[in-house]
């Protein structure tokens, strides 16, 4: 299964082709529109999310609510777009159009944004070529092509979740949850996605600070994956290791400067024997583990303990406190300012890290069940299940 996106930030649309899904498969746009909704609220957010209301068209591969195992298109429209038809134009440029009418070639690059590098290595002078695809607003399809997997996913009781650990420094002490059902339940009605309600208003503080004062903050996000079989994933390859592809796909994500698996970078203090999972072995669950220190993971599959991944989220790089930058054109020295920025998008961050880990782990399922149609999937997940039970 691979999916490649495509449309720019203030274009028409941005759109996902999905290849691979197997033939069978329940999904209608309402599981999608879930994701895409869940994806644009947390408090932080800038005001191009008023002006959203992100909802999926599915153009291809589904009929009557069943995947047919053909590519799927997924369509997101951007309703922004009638605001920027002339600026974004697509037609070759009339010459009758004014400077007013093409303005806003950009020629000041961003602090922490793609627009200087970009713009050398393709050989842009407007960096709004770069801007416009390099924005977060891609993921809208990202999470689109997430919520079909979490679907294959749920179809085999794979269960997904996610919460917001950290923001602006300040930590959530309560991240526990009886059930994922009990943690997608708990985060659904937090503005920050965070399981602590002591430390969601101090997070929601903290947004609302950094925002009187111009600037903008970073934080963690935990996704959970529950109820996946063990043996996803290979140790036989560096690029079959499962855990390594997830570190990917979250890195991959805007604004993310680091990954962890389990325990992550505390494993660096602690002895051996604090770290690694004992084994156990009873009749009702065939082997599992004493702890969860390796996230779900051992010699880059999955041992059947929950996967638990954190990713960290970097302050936003448009700041109203302007940053100092270079003008491409003519050297000069200015002070970047802005119009419209997230202050903070941690909580939709987290939905974007649920969609590409789903996505990653969905692959690995199907690259080891078999891939044509989901009934026979399902026979081969049960057949090696009740197997290695019994190992
Ligand atoms: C959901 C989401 C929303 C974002 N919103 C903004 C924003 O409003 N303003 C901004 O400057 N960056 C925003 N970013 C981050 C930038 O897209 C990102 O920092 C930039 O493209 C540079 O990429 P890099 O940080 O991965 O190097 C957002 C990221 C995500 C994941
Ligand atoms: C549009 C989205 O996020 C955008 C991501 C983004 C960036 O630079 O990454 C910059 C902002 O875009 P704009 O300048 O149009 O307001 C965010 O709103 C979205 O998440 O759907």
């Amino acid at each position: 299964m691979r999916y490649l996106t495509a449309g720019e930030s203030h274009g028409p649309q941005l759109t996902t082709i999905i290849e691979g899904v197997p033939a069978h498969l329940t999904l209608e746009t309402e599981d999608i529109n879930f994701d895409l909704a869940r994806r644009q609220k947390g408090h932080g957010r800038g005001r191009r999310m008023q002006i959203e209301k992100d909802q999926v068209k599915i153009m291809s591969g589904v009929r009557h609510g069943k995947t047919t195992g053909a590519p799927i298109t997924l369509v997101v429209e951007n309703d922004d777009w009638k605001h920027w038809t002339k600026i974004m134009g697509i037609e070759p440029l009339d010459e009758s159009l004014s400077e007013e009418d093409v303005k806003r070639k950009i020629t000041r690059p961003r602090p922490g944004h793609a627009d200087l590098v970009g713009a050398m290595k393709f050989n842009h002078r407007d960096m709004r070529n770069v801007l416009e695809r390099s924005s977060a607003r891609e993921t809208t399809v990202r999470v689109a092509a997430g919520a079909v997997a979490k679907k294959i996913l749920s179809t085999f009781g794979i269960k997904v979740g996610s919460h917001v650990l950290e923001i602006g420094g300040v930590k959530a002490d309560d991240t526990n949850y009886a059930s994922i059902e009990e943690l997608q339940e708990k985060t659904e009605s937090s503005p920050v996605r965070c399981l602590d309600r002591v430390a969601e208003q101090k997070m929601m503080a903290a947004i609302d600070q950094a925002k009187n004062d111009g600037d903008s903050i970073g934080g963690i996000v935990e996704v959970v994956i529950e109820g996946v079989p063990a043996g996803i994933g290979s140790y036989v390859q560096y690029d079959k290791k499962l855990d390594a592809k997830i570190a990917g796909a979250v890195m991959g994500i805007n604004a993310f400067k680091g990954v962890e698996v389990g325990i992550g970078f505390e494993a660096a203090s602690k002895p051996g024997s604090q770290v690694h999972d004992e084994i156990l072995w009873d009749e009702k669950d065939g082997y599992t583990r004493r702890t969860n220190n390796m996230g779900g993971f051992e010699g880059g599959m999955t041992n059947g303990m929950p996967i638990v991944v954190r990713g960290v989220m970097k302050p936003i790089p448009t700041l109203y406190k302007p940053l100092q930058s270079v003008d491409i054109e003519t050297k000069e020295v200015f002070e970047a300012s802005i119009e419209r920025s997230d202050s903070c998008a941690v909580p939709a961050a987290a939905v974007v890290a649920e969609a590409v880990v789903a996505w990653e782990v969905a692959v690995a399922l199907l690259d080891k069940f078999g891939s044509e149609f989901i009934e026979e999937i399902g026979e081969n997940i049960e057949r090696y299940e009740e197997r290695v039970k019994n190992f």
